[in-house]
């Protein structure tokens, strides 16, 4: 099976990160996760991520850095996460798709929201990245 791969955007601004609530499927809805979401074939990765964030948060971004690592999804998925920045002028990132709730959260306050459990690794990845550790230990 081809694996295919799910990017998320580790989208920050005035040193905080963005996480997105999903309001579907039933499964996961409710939970927290990084904006994002499948790379169509022949798409760049990149092209996907500043897709995905104008279709779902109706704003314009551009793509950093890839956070080194995947992480399993549900098969055939894995997430790819990137760095992602606002460009001057974009709208407020709005929850048109997918979500029903977004927040921006400083390092001090990253996990007081119930992340995807997939996630939980891939953001502490990400945090490590962009030098926003925090002294929290969850997942080590
Ligand atoms: N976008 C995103 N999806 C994630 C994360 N973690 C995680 O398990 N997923 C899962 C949820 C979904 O099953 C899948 C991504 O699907 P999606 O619904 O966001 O993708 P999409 O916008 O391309 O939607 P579609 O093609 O299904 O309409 O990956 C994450 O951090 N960001």
């Amino acid at each position: 099976m081809t694996e295919r791969i799910v990017v998320g955007a580790a989208l920050v601004d005035g040193g905080r990160l963005l996480a997105a609530r999903r309001s579907a499927p039933a499964d996961l809805a409710g939970r927290w996760e990084l904006p994002g979401g499948k790379v169509e074939p022949g798409e760049a990765p990149e092209a996907a991520l500043v897709r995905e964030l104008r279709e779902e948060l109706g704003v314009a971004a551009e793509a950093g850095e890839r956070v080194p690592g995947q992480w399993p999804l549900r098969p055939p998925f894995a997430l790819h996460v990137w760095t992602a920045r606002l460009l001057p002028g974009s709208p407020a990132p709005a929850p048109l798709e997918d979500h029903d709730a977004l927040r921006w959260l400083t390092p001090a306050r990253i996990w007081d929201v119930p992340w995807l459990d997939q996630d939980v690794p891939a953001l502490r990845q990400a945090l490590a990245h962009l030098g926003m550790d925090t002294a929290d230990a969850r997942g080590a």
